[in-house]
């Protein structure tokens, strides 16, 4: 590859602290004690410093689900077969799974993206991206071309800047790719330096004798492409997955619009981790919704430098763990939107 990032350059603002300091200083002018609403007075502002309003919205969400397969399945290193997939792409579009019953519950847009599933889907409303059906199998090969690794990168950011069109305030991204939990722990083995035993976890809930596969699955992986952590495009297309591309350009559209990205779990947050590893100053304008299961997600939290707003011991993937934090983050938007001050209510203050 000649250059690492041959994308238009992605022009991503700094956070607003003009913004910030004025919604702290209403934060802390509403009737309560002060610091009584801990985390989502922080939460508030930091949303302000990245919407750049003292009174942000994040209504209606956005949510985006990329859909892709990996060669690497072959190997036997995810519990449920490689159509299962396809399968969930059209169990979307019927409205079925458990990103679209969160998501009608939050109001949210949804579209699902097929970037790269293998079998040909014909489901009405999914956008038709496929770069290629399935990457290669990222123990024998190189998981796709470096040309496609940008290409699943430019979709995403593509993908984003429509939802934002549609009007969506907040983007939450997700995704289905069965075997994408390799993808992610060599992914992200390759970004942090972070040893492949301490990242890789069951999945969809492998057994022990498929989880050593997946961890020497891992291993051998990175030490045949050894992805360097300074070219993350390339480490992308070594050992990533096309729907974490997708995810990564999805997260940098998202930030050069201000628009605040709340992450979900593993695969999702190691797709955000590789927009920093691309674009730095995306970090400032990720959320991290939830701590899934997953061991790696913590390490991917840490190198990204997040708090998940919530625990709840999901492991499912899709934009769910996201979607479900999404009314803690709506909470911190109303508290400065709509409660009164001391002076408008006529209480009190110390
Ligand atoms: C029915 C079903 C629905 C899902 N929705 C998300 N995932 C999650 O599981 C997959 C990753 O796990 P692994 O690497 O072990 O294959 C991804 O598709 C992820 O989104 C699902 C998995 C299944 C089986
Ligand atoms: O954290 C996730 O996103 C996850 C974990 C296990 C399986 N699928 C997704």
């Amino acid at each position: 590859m000649k250059t690492e990032w041959t994308q238009p350059y992605v022009k991503i603002e700094p956070l607003n602290e003009a913004a910030a300091a004025e919604a702290r200083r209403r934060v802390d002018q509403l009737t309560k004690p002060l610091g009584s609403l801990g985390r989502l007075e922080e939460l508030a502002v930091r949303l302000a410093a990245m919407t750049g309003s003292a009174l942000p919205s994040v209504t209606p969400p956005g949510v985006l689900v990329f859909a892709a397969d990996h060669g690497v399945t072959a190997e036997g290193v995810s519990a449920y077969p490689q159509e299962v997939t396809a399968q969930m792409v059209a169990n979307f579009a019927a409205g079925g799974a458990a990103i679209n019953v969160f998501s009608r519950q939050i109001g949210a847009l949804l579209h699902v993206v097929d970037v790269g599933v293998a079998a040909d889907v014909e489901a009405p409303g999914v956008w038709r991206k496929k770069i290629r059906p399935g990457t290669g199998n990222l123990l024998r090969e190189e998981a796709m071309t470096p040309e496609e690794a940008e290409r699943a990168v430019q979709v995403g950011l593509e993908c984003a800047g429509a939802i934002a069109d549609e009007g969506a305030k907040l983007l939450i991204i997700g995704e289905m790719g069965i075997g994408n939990t390799t993808a992610s722990s060599a992914l992200l083995a390759a970004l942090s330096g972070a040893e492949p035993d301490e990242l890789v976890g069951r999945g969809t809930g492998v057994g022990d004798a498929a989880w050593e596969r997946k961890k020497a699955v891992v291993k051998q992986a990175l030490a045949r492409h050894r992805p360097d952590p300074a070219r993350p495009l390339e480490a992308l297309a070594k050992v990533g997955g096309l729907e974490i591309g997708a995810m990564a350009g999805a997260v940098l559209g998202a930030a050069a619009r201000r628009i605040p990205v709340l992450v979900d779990g593993f695969i999702s947050t190691v797709a955000a981790l590789l927009a920093v590893r691309l674009c730095p100053g995306a970090a400032d304008y990720l959320i991290a919704g939830h701590r899934s299961q997953e061991p790696g997600h913590l390490h991917a939290l840490r190198a990204l430098g997040k708090e998940p707003l919530i625990d709840l011991g999901l492991r499912l993937g899709e934009g769910s763990g996201a979607a479900v934090a999404f009314p803690i983050v709506e909470a911190a938007t109303r508290m400065i939107r709509e409660m009164a001050t001391f002076e408008s209510a006529g209480v009190s203050s110390r």
